[in-house]
C-alpha cells in the first residue's frame, strides 16, 4: 500500500490516492534493487536528495519499473499503475527538481532546447538564470524575454560590469543551483567554479572530442577544421568541465556523416541537430540523477528503460 501511495505522486490518476499534479512535484518511485556493483550517482549540491543514492532513479517509468510495477503515462500526465509483485521492494527515493544555470555567449539555441523541454515536462529541472559574456547576445534577448534572470560574468573589455569569479559562485548559491550547463559559451570557465561546482558542470562541444578540441576550437573553426582534415564523421560531445578546453569525462556523443561535398556551415547544421536532441537527453538524465560514475572515473547515463543497463 505504501508503495503504491508513494508511486501515486508521480502518477497521480490511480484510483485510490488523491490526485497530486505532476508538474514541479517531488515523487518517488519503486524499483528493483542494483546489483552490488552499482556505482553511485552524480548527486544534487542540495542537501535532500540522499549522499549517494544507490537506487537507480527514473522518472518516466513507462518500461522502467518491469519487475515491480509498470505504469502508463497518458499525454495528459494521468496514469494507471499495475502493481506487478510486492516483494523485493526498496525503499522510495525522491528526486528533488533540479535547478540549472545555463552560459551562452551566442545565439543559445542548446539553451532554448533545454528551457523548452523544461517548460513540457519532459525534463525535471528549472533553468534559473542564464550566465554570458555577451549581454545582447541572442541567448541573453531569449532568456529576457523568457523571464529567465541574465548575469553578466567574465570582464571583458566590451563588458566591464561582468561579476567576478568568487561573485558568480555566491549567486549562483543563492539561486540555489544544482547543475551548470555550458552551451556555446566561449571563454574558460575558472578553477574557482570549477571546485565549487564538482562533477557539476557540463559543456557540448559540436566535434567528437578528443579529435578538435581544444583553445581555438570553436564554432565554425571547429566544422571547417574537420572539413580539411577528411574526417568521414562528426557529431556532438557532451563531457563534464574540468580546468581546461575540452579535455574533462566524455558522457555523451552522437555521430554524424561527413559528406565530400559538405561546406562547413552544412555540417554545422547536421551536427547542431544532434546537439538539441543529445543534451536535452543528456540533462534530463542528469536530473534523474541517472548519471553514475565507473570506477575509472568514466561518467555513465543509466538507461531509462532497464537501470542495469547504460547508454
Ligand atoms: N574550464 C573550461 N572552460 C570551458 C570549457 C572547458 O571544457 N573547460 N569548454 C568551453 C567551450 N569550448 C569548447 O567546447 C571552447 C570555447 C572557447 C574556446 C576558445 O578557444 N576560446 C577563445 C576565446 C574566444 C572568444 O572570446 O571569442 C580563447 O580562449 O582564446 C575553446 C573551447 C567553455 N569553457
Ligand atoms: N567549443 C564550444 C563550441 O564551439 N560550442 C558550440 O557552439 C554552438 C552554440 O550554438 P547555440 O548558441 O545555438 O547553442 C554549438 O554548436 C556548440 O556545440
Amino acid at each position: 500500500m505504501e508503495a503504491q501511495q508513494n508511486l501515486s505522486r508521480f502518477c497521480p490518476k490511480s484510483s485510490s490516492v488523491p490526485w497530486i499534479p505532476i508538474v514541479k512535484q517531488p515523487f518517488s518511485l519503486q524499483l528493483p534493487p542494483l546489483p552490488s556493483s552499482s556505482y553511485p550517482s552524480v548527486q544534487s549540491q542540495r542537501p535532500e536528495v540522499p549522499s549517494r543514492a544507490f537506487h537507480p532513479i527514473s522518472i518516466a517509468a513507462k518500461e522502467t519499473c518491469s519487475g515491480v510495477w509498470r505504469l502508463r503515462c497518458s499525454r495528459s500526465g494521468s496514469s494507471t499503475a499495475e502493481p506487478k509483485e510486492s516483494h523485493n521492494v526498496r525503499a522510495p527515493v525522491t528526486v528533488t527538481r533540479k535547478k540549472l544555470a545555463v552560459f551562452v555567449s551566442g545565439g543559445g539555441s542548446n539553451f532554448r532546447s533545454i528551457h523548452e523541454a523544461s517548460k513540457r515536462g519532459s525534463l525535471h529541472g528549472d533553468v534559473l538564470v542564464l550566465v554570458t559574456n555577451k549581454s545582447e547576445c541572442g541567448g541573453a534577448e531569449y532568456a529576457r524575454n523568457n523571464g529567465i534572470p541574465v548575469i553578466l560574468f567574465s570582464k571583458a573589455k566590451g563588458e566591464p560590469n561582468g561579476l567576478s569569479p568568487s561573485n558568480l559562485v555566491d549567486t549562483l548559491r543563492k539561486f540555489e543551483v544544482d547543475f551548470i550547463l555550458l552551451a556555446g559559451y566561449l571563454k574558460l570557465i575558472p578553477a574557482e567554479l570549477i571546485q565549487a561546482y564538482e562533477r557539476s558542470i557540463l559543456n557540448i562541444h559540436p566535434s567528437l572530442l578528443p579529435a578538435f578540441g581544444g583553445k581555438g576550437y570553436y564554432g565554425m573553426k571547429v566544422h571547417k577544421a574537420v572539413i580539411a582534415s577528411g574526417a568521414r564523421f562528426s557529431g556532438p560531445t557532451i563531457h563534464f568541465v574540468d580546468e581546461h578546453y575540452d579535455t574533462g569525462g566524455i558522457l555523451a556523443q552522437r555521430v554524424v556523416p561527413v559528406l565530400a561535398n559538405d561546406t562547413a556551415e552544412e555540417l554545422a547544421a547536421r551536427v547542431l541537430k544532434e546537439e538539441h536532441q543529445l543534451y536535452v537527453e543528456v540533462v534530463e538524465a542528469l536530473c534523474e540523477e541517472r548519471v553514475v560514475w565507473r570506477e575509472d572515473g568514466v561518467p555513465l547515463i543509466r538507461s531509462k528503460e532497464n537501470p542495469n543497463k547504460f547508454c
